[in-house]
């Protein structure tokens, strides 16, 4: 089946990402969430992404008109219904994503193909919840999405091939990568990436660095384009110490133990920037250090 056209639900800084790209690549694109201020604000993101793309004369103004074209937003996941494939790009939570897949299917045509963007949650069970097992698949962009050239497809254990292939020609379409992961806790860049966050927190935790130290020495000795703190205030921290809580109790490893400093910001709701406060206070002209 051709894909044509792409639902995303939910309009996050991903869902915003995921929309842009397709809508740039000449996708219709459908853009779901539970809230008209996520919608509005995914819309007024990607149109500075995109002013942003022409003048640095990426895309032309008529594709980036063309582009803004194909977007339309809707509170309402029927409206979904018609679309070839679905991205669930909400919340990193398993019970909101269960909830989605169980409102949206009784609308989906049959041969939808159905997809999570999780960071680290089991493809094989989310896949379970749905009436398609072997048209779901784990379809992994990285942020900043119109950025990153990354997309790791992960496969159910129900998976068919015809959907992997469907997936991996849809990555080429929108000029990105593919790396394909087995099906374990965190596949395989957060696997990595999110217990070098953590430990990043652990060493602000027991007091080896400052905030600003810890960050300058990843940047300057490491080379890394962000400090691990900054990097994780720009994922949220809600989504970090989910992907730590899901390695944790899926590998049974206590080396995967979320930094109890990282649960503290969580419960403060300093989630990074998304809410202009996490290990650094964005709420001024330069972000200033918490620690
Ligand atoms: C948690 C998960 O499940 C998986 C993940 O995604 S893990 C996170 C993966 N992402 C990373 O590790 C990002 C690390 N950071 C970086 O690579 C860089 O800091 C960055 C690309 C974000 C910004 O780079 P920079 O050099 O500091 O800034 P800048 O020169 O202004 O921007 C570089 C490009 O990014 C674009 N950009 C920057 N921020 C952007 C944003 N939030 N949205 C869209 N585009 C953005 C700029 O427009 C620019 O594009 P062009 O090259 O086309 O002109
Ligand atoms: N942040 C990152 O760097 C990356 C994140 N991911 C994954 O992408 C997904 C989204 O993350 P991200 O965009 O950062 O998260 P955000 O918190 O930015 O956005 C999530 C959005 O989903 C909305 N939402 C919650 N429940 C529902 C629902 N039932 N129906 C529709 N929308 C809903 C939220 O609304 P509200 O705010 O009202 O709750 C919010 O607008 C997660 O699975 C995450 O792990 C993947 C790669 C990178």
């Amino acid at each position: 089946m051709e894909i044509k056209t792409v639902g995303v639900v939910g309009a996050g800084q991903m869902g915003n990402g995921i929309a842009h790209v397709f809508a740039v690549s000449g996708y219709e694109v459908v853009l779901n969430d539970i809230d008209q201020g996520a919608l509005d604000k995914a819309l007024s993101q990607i149109h500075k992404n995109l002013d942003r793309q022409v003048s640095r004369e990426k895309i032309t103004e008529d594709e980036r008109r063309a582009a803004l074209a194909r977007i339309s937003t809707t509170l309402k996941l029927p409206d979904l219904g018609q679309t070839d494939l679905v991205i669930e790009a909400a919340t990193e939570r398993e019970t909101v994503k269960v909830a989605i897949f169980e409102d949206l299917l009784p609308h989906l045509k049959p041969e939808t193909i159905l997809t999570s963007n999780t960071s680290s949650i089991s493809i094989t069970r989310l896949a379970s919840r749905t009436d398609r097992p072997e048209k779901f698949m784990g379809f992994h962009f990285m942020n900043p999405v119109p950025v990153m050239q990354l997309v790791e497809l992960i496969r159910g254990i129900a998976t068919d091939q015809p959907t992997y292939e469907a997936l991996h020609k849809v990555v080429e379409s929108l000029g990105k990568t593919a790396a394909t992961a087995e099906d374990f806790p965190a596949f395989i860049v957060n696997r990595i990436l999110m217990p070098m966050i953590n430990e990043a927190v652990y060493t602000l935790y027991e007091g080896v660095g400052s905030v600003k130290s810890i960050d300058e020495s990843l940047k300057l000795g490491a080379n890394h384009p962000m400090g691990p703190l900054e990097l994780a205030d720009f994922i949220g921290l809600d989504t970090c110490l989910a992907i730590m809580n899901v390695l944790h109790d899926g590998l049974a490893d206590t080396k995967y133990r979320p930094c109890p400093l990282l649960t503290k910001y969580v419960e403060a709701g300093w989630l990074g920037r998304k809410t202009d406060r996490g290990f650094y206070d964005y709420r001024g002209d330069t972000p200033v250090p918490t620690r």
